[in-house]
């Protein structure tokens, strides 16, 4: 049976997946059964569209890429126009929701009541949206799992790497006993062209370009974006929900030119580094900026690149590299949560 998405939020990483779905349709069926089929967007600016019956994904890139809007979707009978996010939950007869707007690094919202509207109306969830996650995981997932939907976000932590599944269902069995990583594309990007000799301003400015960073940057250079992806990773993976704002954090803004020059004179890195670690009973995290060695495999890490180490009590130290930021890469997380949605959806299991 055909899946129905809608998009709530259609910046890069939704237009990207939307992409991905067209490239690898017949692949996507014949392998996972996976058929899907665009039924709604709804963006704040770009605009709102929605048709039962499905719209011409080619189109709408289309209309998006050269108007800026999906409202110059020709017009059609069953084509309706300017719902809100919401009415589009509540109304479109979508099968998921892929919740692609914005991470706001305070509230959660507008995702967090995206997400509650769509599991109450029996929708599930695929989203990159970090706040739902770091702010309401615990109520969420109950939430959907009351109403009997899927609710996957994988690429909030790491997009396409495996930062979540990989712990969760490879590593099972094993008590991990600290999590230390890079969990932010975009300052390790700044940091690393700041070791070329470029500026500070000018990585920022590349790093926006190429789709790593957040809608508002200061959420990654003052370590917001790392410190809800370390209260993910103690909720979701070390099943101890830590508030964001128990969080130490810092940034790398402090972090100068000559800093960077002068830590490598001495064999040194400076990486913007999360830990996550029990101590005494107690879940501690942070994110700062931490001056490491040359030979730390952590300082070989580059680019919008990140890495995760997980502390394993049976396996030893496991470290997962790839991918922390992206479009493609973004888009390719939430195609993973598809395929496990219709694995469930096969199962019977929603
Ligand atoms: N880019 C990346 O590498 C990664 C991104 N993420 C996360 O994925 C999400 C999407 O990222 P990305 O596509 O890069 O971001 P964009 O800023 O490109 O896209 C977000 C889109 O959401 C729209 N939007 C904002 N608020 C609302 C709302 N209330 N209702 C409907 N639409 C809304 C924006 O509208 P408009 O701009 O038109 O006003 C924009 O088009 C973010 O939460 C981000 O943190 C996660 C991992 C990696
Ligand atoms: N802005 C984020 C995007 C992914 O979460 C980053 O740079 O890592």
């Amino acid at each position: 049976m055909t899946t129905k998405i809608a998009f709530i939020g259609f910046g890069g990483v939704g237009q990207s997946l939307a992409e991905i779905l067209l490239e690898r349709k017949e692949h996507l069926e014949e392998m996972y059964g996976l058929e899907s089929s665009v039924v709604a967007v709804s963006d704040m600016m770009k605009g709102s569209i929605y048709n039962p019956e499905g719209l011409d994904t080619n189109e709408l890139l289309k209309c998006v890429r050269e108007s800026g809007s999906v409202e110059t979707y020709p017009d059609s009978p069953h084509i309706l126009k300017g719902l809100t996010s919401i009415e589009t939950i509540q109304q479109s007869n979508a099968d998921v929701i892929v919740e692609v707007t914005y991470t706001d690094v305070h509230t959660g919202e507008p995702a967090i009541t995206h997400c509650k509207t769509a599991f109450e109306n029996k929708k599930s969830v695929v989203t990159t949206n970090k706040g739902p996650v770091a702010l309401a995981y615990q109520e969420l997932s109950l939430l959907a799992e009351k109403h009997g939907v899927f609710f996957g976000y994988e690429g909030t932590v790491m997009s396409g790497t495996p930062a979540l599944r990989m712990p969760e269902l490879t590593l099972a069995g094993n008590q991990i006993t600290e999590i230390k990583g890079i969990l932010n594309g975009t300052t390790n990007y700044i940091l690393t062209e700041m070791e070329k000799g470029q500026s500070y301003e000018a990585a920022l400015l590349k790093a926006q370009e190429l789709g790593y960073a957040e809608a508002d940057p200061t959420s990654d250079v003052e370590g917001y974006d790392a410190r809800y992806k370390a209260a993910i990773l103690s909720s979701c993976i070390m099943g101890a929900p830590i508030a964001h704002t128990d969080v130490e954090c810092e940034g790398i803004s402090s972090i100068t030119g000559e800093m960077v020059q002068q830590a490598l004179k001495e064999g040194e890195k400076w990486r913007l580094l999360a830990r996550i670690r029990e101590e005494n009973g107690e879940m501690k995290a942070s994110v700062k900026p931490e001056r490491i060695k040359d030979h730390d495999p952590l300082a070989g890490v580059s680019g919008a690149t990140n890495a995760i180490v997980y502390e394993c009590d049976l396996a030893g130290p496991i470290m997962l590299t790839g991918a922390g930021a992206g479009l493609k890469e973004t888009g390719y997380s939430l195609l993973i949560d598809l395929i496990y949605y219709q694995k469930q959806k096969k199962l019977a299991k929603i």
